[in-house]
């Protein structure tokens, strides 16, 4: 600690791109980073995140998930660690908080009092508490990094694509017929405009099967995934049902992949999980 001429206390001030290269240099250890993003909120980015990062530990890899959603914090309820709390090592690095299947999370609902306290953060100080907490974290070493991300195409999410050390690729969600085209359009650009390389769309909610039936219903209107994906040049990666199994898993704190493996969801997810592994670990 430095003292001014009269005699006041001064710590030193860690610089922004300070910050970000010790961030760079702790996520490092992952081989693979893999980044949500959807250009609307309630498609079910959130979800599919979770389940992408349960899924790949189901196939064997060592797994960490970031909730960068600061002010839509959900991983931890999807993942069934909402009563859970970070804590730091004795140098002060956060530590993550160990999930189901050993998935590593940070997320900050994990560091309020209370989960249901409400992040009143303005976009700048949203953005440095993103890139602080990147650099603050003692992140080990795995195979994959999923970063559920904040929601649009702003400043916070620019700033988190701007922290992460080589990005492997970006998974865009979708719902049908939720005014999807602009937004989706809207995701598009911003990967390439932070040259980060497309993986593919996914559409969530994309239709529900009947479980006594078996008839298929569009319930949120006709299916838009394959039209977008040749549209803007991409692939659509799955398509994600509805199924109402999903939130009574949630209810009971268990998430959704496990509870439920055989779920009309639960099948589509892991088919979307194997094509991530394909098309990820096969560059
Ligand atoms: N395929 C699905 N079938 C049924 N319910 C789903 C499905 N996907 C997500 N949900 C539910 O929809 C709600 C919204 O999902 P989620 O929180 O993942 O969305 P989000 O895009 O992250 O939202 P936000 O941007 O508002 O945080 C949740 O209650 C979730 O459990």
């Amino acid at each position: 600690m430095l003292m001014s001429s009269s005699g006041e206390k001064r710590v030193p001030f860690t610089p922004v791109f300070k910050l970000i290269n010790d961030a760079k240099k702790r996520l490092e250890g992952y081989k693979y980073k893999i980044i949500v993003l959807s250009g609307k909120g309630g498609v079910g980015k959130t979800f599919i995140s979770s389940s992408i990062a349960l899924g790949l530990a189901i196939r064997g890899r060592k797994v960490a998930i970031l909730d960068a959603d600061v002010h839509g914090s959900s991983i931890p309820l999807m993942l069934g660690i909402q009563g859970a709390r970070h804590y730091a090592d004795e140098n002060g690095d956060i530590l993550p908080v160990e999930g189901p299947l050993g998935v590593k999370a940070v997320a900050i609902n994990l560091m309020l009092d209370s989960p249901d306290l409400p992040v009143v953060w303005r976009g700048p100080l949203v953005s440095r508490a993103i890139t602080e907490l990147l650099s603050k974290v003692a992140w080990g070493s795995g195979d994959y990094l999923v970063i559920d991300m904040p929601p649009g195409t702003g400043d916070a999410a620019i700033t988190l694509v701007q922290s992460l050390p080589s990005i492997t690729g970006a998974i865009i969600v979708t719902a049908p017929n939720m005014l999807t085209e602009t937004i989706v359009a809207k995701a598009v650009n911003f990967t390439a405009k932070n040259n980060v390389r497309l993986l593919g769309i996914v559409e969530n909610m994309s239709y529900f099967k009947c479980p006594v039936c078996g008839t298929v219903f569009n319930l949120l209107g006709k299916s838009t995934g394959e039209y977008l994906a040749s549209k803007y040049g991409t692939v659509l990666l799955g398509m994600i049902p509805l199924d109402p199994l999903i939130n009574e898993a949630v209810d009971k704190g268990v998430p959704y992949l496990l509870a439920y493996p055989h779920g009309e969801a639960a099948k589509a997810i892991m088919e979307l999980v194997d094509k991530i592994i394909k098309n990820t670990e096969a560059n």
